[in-house]
């Protein structure tokens, strides 16, 4: 008989016996102290993990701090430690909350109630869930990934139910080195980090963006075969600015503003230096920090460990192939890219590295030289929130100057500091209309009025900012307004567009899914000391070259989400050999990078595809220990 129930029926004859005056208080008193039976520590023969997966003991987010200590489960949880009736109550909301979830859900009304299922599946048989998304990646990437992460992210508090991956909060600052340690498995190979600071567009989500992490780890599973066990979702918690997440009583994480400067620093150089004293082959993906960290994290780290940010290197490779592929589409050779006039709106971690690799691409095609490197400059126009970036904007951002238009320019352009998107549109009739400023509906019909006078024979229109409802604007307004003969690419999936003359508006999805699983599968099986600019140019021309001359003439640019395991081969193959060609490559397991150059296109592709995990159950045999 379980203690509990040993009790409940000893407190029930003890009642009864009370009832008929047959007992004193006393002796009540006497025979309670056996009930302290229940304040008697259980033994529990696991630690770590194992404790939080067994439903015996699990306490989830109540496990107290020196409890999370002394089974070794510092890190595996969200900080903020709960007592049981917030448990409770973060449930309930969280249960309540599923229809009214289930309704705003982007462009599916399930989509929430999909994505619990599939986490269930995650949770309790992780072949088969791998198994189902690679055979529907189609319906269930927009679930696991992009937009509908954006939605899990929004409400990974009442979500939450059981633990994956690591956190590393402010709190566990001095921690980190042993606190790495809890983590199962002896090998990962991939570590996707956050920091919560700027999820998608939807802003500073705290420690509810280690969803974001989860999810591009699903891709790297999914897309580039990293084998499950091997991977890593980490959020580094050094608390939120956002002020709803600060006051609410039931939120995981640390209910602190955000460290600053070098506090902040030194938490984010302790984490790198634990993971990589660890698994010193770990590659690190930087994942939706915002701008104002990415670009200096990434100058801090990219030298010396294996990591790249996705939002500044990734993007700019998807957008570089985008940008190729629209000139390909006017019928021209992609030589004719220097031409490109070039409006961006957005100048954050992915508007900048998108103008920065665009450059340089422009500098490459010119000549490759200082003169083409400052005349490509000048094809671009950079629109932030405060309007047209020129040399009279005060304060400026130093990773936007380069790109500030001269005031002699823009007083022959009739444009001016600060002017608005659409007048930067009307003047300049740009080739493209790029978006990353994370503001849903920014291209409205006055923007897109504007560009029906584009210089160019069709031109292009990406809006790529995330999730759906962030979207620049979507394809049916595009075609509508500007016309059929447009070029449209989409951050989030959006349908394609019935132009009602028998002909299909493409929509795109213009997302940097399409290279990071290949630049983390190309770095780890070339064994590449560091993630160079080359290995990144290599991977967008290997995407930029996979779309045929016929479908790049019908408007379509980039792959259907359903060739992503065969673009992530090829774009691995393509980072490998330029790992090998820079002299980066150190190799991988039996294979060094000797025998990788001697690889030929067909027998790299080869042996990229043989190294892929397939979700496929092995056979499993059990010996006493
Ligand atoms: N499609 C992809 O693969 C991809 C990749 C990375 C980022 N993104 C998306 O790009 C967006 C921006 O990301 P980020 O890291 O650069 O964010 P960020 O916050 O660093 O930058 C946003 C930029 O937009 C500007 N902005 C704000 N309001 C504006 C307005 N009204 N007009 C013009 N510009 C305005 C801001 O001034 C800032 O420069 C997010 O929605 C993100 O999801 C998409
Ligand atoms: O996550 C995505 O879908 C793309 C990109 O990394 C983003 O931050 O929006
Ligand atoms: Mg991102």
């Amino acid at each position: 008989m379980s203690i509990l129930n040993r009790q409940l029926r000893l407190s029930s004859y003890l009642i009864k016996r009370l009832q008929h005056n047959t007992i004193t208080a006393n002796e009540i008193a006497a025979r309670s102290f056996t009930t302290s039976e229940c304040h008697r520590p259980t033994i529990v023969h696991k630690r770590s993990i194992d404790i939080l997966h067994d439903p015996w003991f699990n306490k989830g987010t109540a496990f107290s701090m020196t409890e999370r200590d002394r089974l070794d489960l510092r890190g595996l949880l969200p900080p903020n430690v709960m007592s049981n009736e917030q448990q409770i109550e973060r449930f309930m909301a969280d249960l309540k909350r599923l229809e009214v979830n289930a309704r705003d859900g982007p462009s599916d009304p399930y989509a929430l109630a999909k994505w619990r299922i599939l986490n269930r599946l995650h949770d309790r048989n992780e072949t088969m869930y791998y198994k189902v998304l690679i055979a529907n990646i189609e319906e269930y990437a927009p679930i696991v990934y992009t937009p509908t992460v954006g939605l899990v992210c929004q409400n990974y508090s009442g979500l939450f139910r059981r633990p994956r991956g690591m956190y590393f909060s402010a709190a566990d600052r001095g921690e980190m080195m042993s606190m790495v340690y809890n983590w199962p498995a002896d090998q990962v190979d991939m570590i996707v980090v956050t920091d919560g600071s700027r999820i998608l567009g939807l802003g500073d989500l705290g420690v509810q963006g280690i969803g974001i992490s989860i999810g591009k780890l699903d891709l790297y599973v999914a897309a580039a075969g990293i084998n499950p066990q091997r991977v890593l979702p980490v959020m580094i918690d050094v608390g939120t600015n956002n002020e709803k997440l600060l006051k609410d009583p039931l939120y995981l994480g640390l209910q602190e503003h955000r460290l600053e400067g070098d506090e902040y620093i030194e938490v984010i150089d302790e984490f790198m230096e634990a993971v990589f004293t660890r698994w010193p082959h770990v590659i690190v993906q930087f994942e939706d920090f915002q701008s104002k960290w990415a670009f200096k994290l990434l100058q801090r780290y990219r030298d010396t460990y294996r990591m790249f940010n996705d939002d500044v290197q990734g993007t700019a490779g998807v957008a570089i192939a985008g940008l190729l592929g629209a000139v390909r589409a006017q019928g021209k050779a992609m030589i004719d890219f220097p031409k490109q006039k070039i409006v961006v709106a957005g100048a954050g971690s992915a508007g900048i590295g998108v103008l920065n690799a665009a450059r340089k691409t422009m500098a490459r095609m010119l000549g490759n030289n200082e003169l083409a490197f400052e005349g490509a400059r000048s094809q671009f126009w950079v629109v932030d929130a405060k309007g047209l970036i020129t040399e009279e904007r005060e304060d400026i951002d130093p990773d936007a100057l380069p790109f500030a238009r001269k005031t002699k320019e823009i007083g022959r352009q009739g444009l001016r500091e600060g002017a608005s998107l659409a007048e930067v549109v009307r003047e300049v009739k740009p080739d493209v209309l790029l978006g990353l400023s994370a503001v849903g509906g920014l291209f409205s019909k006055e923007v897109l009025e504007a560009l029906k006078n584009s210089t160019s024979t069709r031109p292009a229109i990406f809006a790529m900012s995330n999730p759906t409802k962030n979207a620049e604007c979507t394809p049916e307004d595009a075609f509508t307004i500007v016309g059929d003969n447009i070029l449209f690419a989409s951050g989030s999936p959006f349908g394609n567009v019935d132009l009602g003359n028998g002909h299909i508006g493409y929509c795109n999805q213009g997302n940097n899914m399409y290279l990071f699983p290949g630049i983390g599968l190309g770095t780890l099986l070339s064994g590449a000391r560091v993630v160079s600019d080359g290995m990144l140019q290599a991977a967008a021309e290997c995407l930029a070259a996979y779309m045929t001359e016929e479908e790049v003439l019908k408007g379509i640019i980039f792959p259907s989400i359903s060739s992503i395991r065969d673009i992530t081969k090829e774009v691995a193959a393509a980072v490998i050999k330029e790992a090998v060609e820079e002299d980066l490559a150190e190799g991988y397991r039996d294979m060094d990078a000797r025998e990788l150059g001697r690889l030929n296109k067909e027998e790299l592709a080869a042996y990229v595809k043989n190294n892929m995990w397939n979700p496929d159950y092995p056979t499993l045999v059990y010996r006493q220990e």
